[in-house]
């Protein structure tokens, strides 16, 4: 032990300088000791001694190593440990003037775009990076993030397959996507060279080209694409192609898009997860109105109405409100009307209570232009008009007066019932979330969906004409409609898959099916539910569809005799809402007879009245 701290204790030095003891053979001036002190860093052909000062100041390790071998008389080891040192000293000199030639070459011969990773180019861009280069290419590093992840960080592609990989357990291998990781990559189109560089959210690297920052202060991955030259054109190419491939993967799939995630930071975000394309005729419903939609929506895309839109200098914009019970297909509809269209879907839900008006704003700005944007629910979201409700939720476990009990002090008289259970944190306003659905400064060419259970509760600021064009009403299954979901669940793959019917068979089943549904009493939802829990088997479903309708009605009248937690917590959002807007949707019986196709349609409106009336007493 003392040997070693003995070779690694400091020597004593001249000048400051590093000393080596070395053989009196190798000095060019002979020394009556062969322990001489030297300084071969200052000898003519060896090593400049500033290096490896400069070296040693930065690795002290290497002191140390070199101190060690000299102690244990490695004397022509320590001469190349001088060289070494020597070098590293170089590097950290020619450091420095290496950084600024590359920073006045990309300043004086490149081009580049950054773009923040919540904008959809950037996820184009990756996605593009993430099939041409990173899975075709010879690639050393990636980040791999299952399909799941991808809920949680914004600007992920869809999921990647890695070529011809085998699932590797029983998860299935769609879901690992396979994306350039965080730093730097050159590729080349034809004969132009490309630089990518993604950057992290570190705040270290702050001051790193491609960095954005939100009115918050708060950092945004971004990436940035350099290329040579002076003008922007060849990055637009490139971000055209990064576009064409985008169209060209959609086969199959819409990418849905989330607002808001897990934390502050990706509230301002949208975060995809691509879903196989819902056809149109897989939603039941009355096919006169479902083409009138489409109709409608296949106008609004084309060039043709966007021209009309110029023309008369209206706002290039359309609005929908799709409306009636939960599980009737509002949202289904959305979906598949963006499939049909081939465009993006995204998703708000205003109720969640993590949005505010300058989030929502951005994520309107965020839109491409032209894509489905869907306000879920909007009548629960509890929008006032003065200001967001802000009425923090408040449960057994979490009870504010808890602590003023402590001090000795009475409480105040409790919430009522419907309001301490059921009130939403809001932070969304009225003229909030109208700047954003048609501010000045919103993206056109968006088409707005808004669905709601109960539409009388809405600001009539939010549906008039111009933000909602068209009404459309989703009622309970009709006889045409259960014919037609037997057909689509149980027929079709029992005549696919061989089962032992025949196409007349399969007819009269699920004719008989739709005798046995008592019309407009069933959503789809649930319609659809029993038809799955019959595993394709048309006879059972035939056979256990009497007992099925008997025990869903006695749950349902049950429910409706003790009053739900929902129409409670709509109840109050009526009283806060409506207050002093002169009454919302104008009258239901007008919408009814524009739209009206729906079999009883008249008498479910009327109850879902009743239902809102009951409500309010
Ligand atoms: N008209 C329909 N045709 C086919 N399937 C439907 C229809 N309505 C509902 N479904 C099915 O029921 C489920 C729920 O439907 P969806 O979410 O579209 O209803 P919703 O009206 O949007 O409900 P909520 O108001 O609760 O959001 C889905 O699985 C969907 O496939």
């Amino acid at each position: 032990m003392s040997n070693l701290f003995d070779a690694v204790a400091p020597i004593p030095t001249k000048d400051a300088g590093v000393l080596v003891r070395l053989p009196t053979a190798s000095l060019a001036s002979p020394s009556t000791s062969t322990e001489l002190w030297a300084e071969p860093l200052d000898t003519p052909g060896i090593v400049p001694r500033h290096l490896v000062r400069s070296a040693t100041a930065s690795f002290p390790f290497l002191e140390v190593l070199q101190r060690l071998l000299h102690r244990l008389r490695f004397n022509s080891t320590t001469v190349e440990i001088e060289k070494v040192l020597a070098l590293v000293g170089l590097y950290r000199v020619i450091k420095p003037v290496y950084n600024y030639m590359k920073d006045f070459f990309f300043w004086a011969c490149t081009v580049q775009i950054t773009i923040p990773e919540t904008d959809p180019v950037a996820r184009e861009v990756l996605s593009w990076m993430a099939t041409e280069v990173i899975r075709k290419g010879n690639t050393r590093s990636a980040m791999l993030i299952t399909g799941g992840m991808g809920n949680f960080m914004p600007g992920i592609p869809p999921p990647i397959r890695f070529g011809g990989a085998a699932p590797v357990s029983n998860r299935v291998d769609e879901e690992v996507a396979c994306l350039p990781p965080i730093g730097t990559r050159i590729f080349w189109i034809g004969f132009r060279p490309f630089l990518f560089s993604r950057n992290g959210s570190n705040g270290s690297n702050a001051m790193i080209p491609g960095f954005v920052m939100n009115d918050r202060g708060q950092m945004h991955n971004a990436l940035t694409i350099y290329t040579l030259g002076w003008e922007l054109a060849p990055l637009r190419k490139f971000t055209d192609l990064c576009h064409e491939l985008q169209i060209k993967n959609r086969t199959g799939t819409t990418n849905v898009y989330f607002a808001g995630g897990p934390s502050d930071y990706h509230c301002d975000g949208w975060q995809c997860v691509p879903k196989a394309i819902r056809k149109l005729d897989t939603i039941d419903m009355d096919e006169d109105v479902k083409a009138d939609i489409v109709r409608d929506a296949e106008y609004y895309n084309s060039n043709d109405s966007r021209q009309f839109f110029a023309d008369c200098g209206i706002p290039y914009r359309r609005g929908y409100l799709f409306w009636g019970p939960p599980g009737t297909g509002k949202s289904s509809l959305s979906i598949a009307l963006a499939g049909h269209l081939q465009c993006d879907i995204y998703h708000i839900n205003l109720a969640s209570g993590t949005m505010s008006d300058g989030s929502l704003h951005r994520l309107f700005l965020a839109l491409p232009k032209q894509c489905i944007v869907v306000i879920e629910d909007i009548d629960s979201a509890g929008i006032d008009r003065e200001q967001g409700a802000s009425i923090e939720p408040v449960t057994a476990t979490e009870n504010p007066f808890d602590s003023i009990m402590l001090a000795g002090i009475p409480p105040p008289p409790p919430l009522p019932e419907q309001r301490r259970h059921h009130s939403v944190r809001n932070t969304v306003t009225l003229s909030g979330l109208l700047n954003a659905i048609d501010g000045n400064a919103t993206q056109e060419g968006r088409l707005l969906i808004m669905t709601s259970n109960n539409p009388d509760i809405l600001d009539a600021a939010l549906t008039r004409p111009g933000r909602v064009d068209k009404r459309v009403y989703f009622g309970n299954m009709s006889k045409a409609a259960s014919k037609s979901i037997f057909l689509r669940m149980i027929g079709r793959w029992a005549l696919a898959h061989d089962a032992g019917y025949s196409p007349d068979e399969i007819e009269h089943y699920a004719s008989a099916f739709a005798d046995k549904i008592p019309a407009d009493t069933f959503t789809p939802a649930q319609v659809q539910n029993f038809l799955q829990d019959c595993r394709n088997d048309p006879l059972k479903v035939l056979s256990e569809v009497d007992a099925w309708v008997r025990e869903t009605r006695n749950k349902t009248d049950a429910a409706k005799s003790t009053p739900s937690e929902s129409t409670t917590s709509s109840t109050s959002i009526v009283y806060s809402s409506s207050t002093g807007t002169g009454g919302p949707m104008d009258s239901h019986a007008e919408y009814c007879a524009v739209q009206g196709p729906l079999g009883k349609k008249e008498t479910q409106m009327l109850s879902a009245g009743e239902e809102s009336d009951e409500s309010k007493k």
